[in-house]
């Protein structure tokens, strides 16, 4: 009897079911005639899920990716959903509880730039002459996105807000780890980014991740870097880089920035990982873009799919143990890019195609 690969499909909001349609074609056409079947069902989630079930992250919906090895996920949020009360919102009400419900606390987010798309990065040719190739680990169920937040007044009946940024060191270690791991597997460096010179978590973080280096991965060259500054190096000179590691929200932001050095945010995908294994034994997943909902371009079919597929294609590695299928998928999508078939984000010069077409053309290079 065959295998059965079972994830769940959370497409979200704006031109998340626009890419995820094109990931799940790509991902058939990549798996067909394999010695297993893959087995999905869709569920509605942030607002697609306040519209037709009254909240972001229904019990239907979580109970189903409980049930699944894996998850495939598009991206939530939007306009239509910005104005109601913040905690019932699609990002803080579906999002970030999933991440913590199935502990997901290491994003790895990929940022690779082929050398023939080089037009698309805003950094010049001569800096970037072999592409982009480095990774960013960001630490995902920590830090200020989840620590206590507070509206109040102050003592003159100002209104003020808060929010607090908290890590144990338990919770550091274990994302060095991860950090460690991707680094054995590559160049043996890492440049871990915090703000220690004004930040408390950031003093723990330093000091935890050095001493988890010495101890564990003497072999590792380890270097520190403020926030401020490795915004800056990285569009100055980002193959200095190798694998970074960051606390939750420095990890956001600059994730976005390697995406448009490295192209565009339609192109920068993401596996979100825990320490919790799947029903095959391997490791139970949320993969997802980097990037957003892209409100000013949702319904135009023009959104790039890339990122979501190569999540597709993370996925088939990380939860189902078949980096073959993987890497027939990330090369697909190499060659329909570096072939000149660019969605408008990255066009630069040849003519625009749609995400269906751009999908087209990954399919027929599979
Ligand atoms: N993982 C998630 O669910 C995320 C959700 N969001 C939500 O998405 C909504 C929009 O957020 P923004 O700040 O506008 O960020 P965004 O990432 O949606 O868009 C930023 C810019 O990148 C472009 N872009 C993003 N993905 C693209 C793609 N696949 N192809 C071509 N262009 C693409 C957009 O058109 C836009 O110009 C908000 O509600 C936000 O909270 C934002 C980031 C992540
Ligand atoms: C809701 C946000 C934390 C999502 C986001 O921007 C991201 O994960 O990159
Ligand atoms: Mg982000």
């Amino acid at each position: 009897m065959k295998k059965t690969f079972k994830f769940t499909v959370l497409a979200g909001d704006g031109i998340g079911p626009e890419v995820m349609d094109q990931a799940l074609r790509v991902l058939e056409c990549a798996c067909k005639g394999e010695d297993f079947e893959l087995s999905y069902s869709r569920h509605d989630v942030g607002g697609a899920a306040i519209d037709s079930q009254g909240e972001a992250l229904p019990k239907s919906t979580v109970d189903a990716c409980s049930q699944a090895d894996a998850i495939l996920f598009g991206s939530v949020g939007g306009p239509k959903w910005e104005n109601l009360p913040p905690a019932k919102q699609p990002e803080r009400a579906a999002l970030l509880p999933l991440r913590k419900i199935f502990k997901l606390f290491a994003n790895i987010r990929p940022g690779l730039l082929y050398p023939q798309l080089t037009d698309a990065s805003p950094l010049k040719k001569e800096r970037i002459p072999n592409g982009i190739d480095i990774v960013c680990i960001r630490e995902l169920t920590g830090g200020i996105y989840f620590g206590e937040k507070k509206t109040y007044k102050t003592e003159d009946g100002e209104d003020a807000a808060c929010d607090t940024m908290s890590y144990k060191v338990s919770e550091i270690e274990r994302i060095a780890e991860v950090a460690a791991q991707t680094a054995m597997s590559r160049g043996k460096k890492i440049y871990s980014i915090d703000k220690a010179n004004v930040l408390q978590t950031s003093v723990l973080w330093r000091k935890t991740i050095t001493a988890f280096m010495e101890k564990n991965y003497p072999e590792i060259e380890l270097k520190h870097l403020y926030v401020d500054n490795a915004a800056m190096q990285l569009a100055r000179d980002p193959n200095q880089f190798d694998v970074l590691v960051t606390e939750n929200m420095f990890g956001d932001i600059l994730s976005d920035e390697m995406a448009v050095i490295c192209g565009s945010l339609g192109m920068l995908c993401s596996a979100s990982l825990g320490d919790g294994s799947n029903s095959l034994g391997l490791k139970f997943g949320l993969y997802e873009p980097a990037g957003g909902t892209a409100p000013d371009i949702a319904g135009k079919g023009i959104a790039n799919p890339c990122a979501q597929i190569l999540s597709a294609a993370m996925m088939m590695r990380y939860s189902f143990g078949r980096d073959d299928i993987a890497k027939k998928i990330e090369a697909a999508v190499r060659k329909a890019v570096c072939d000149g078939v660019r969605t408008g984000d990255i066009a630069f010069g040849n003519a625009a195609v749609s995400t269906k077409e751009m999908a087209d053309a990954i399919i027929e290079r599979l």
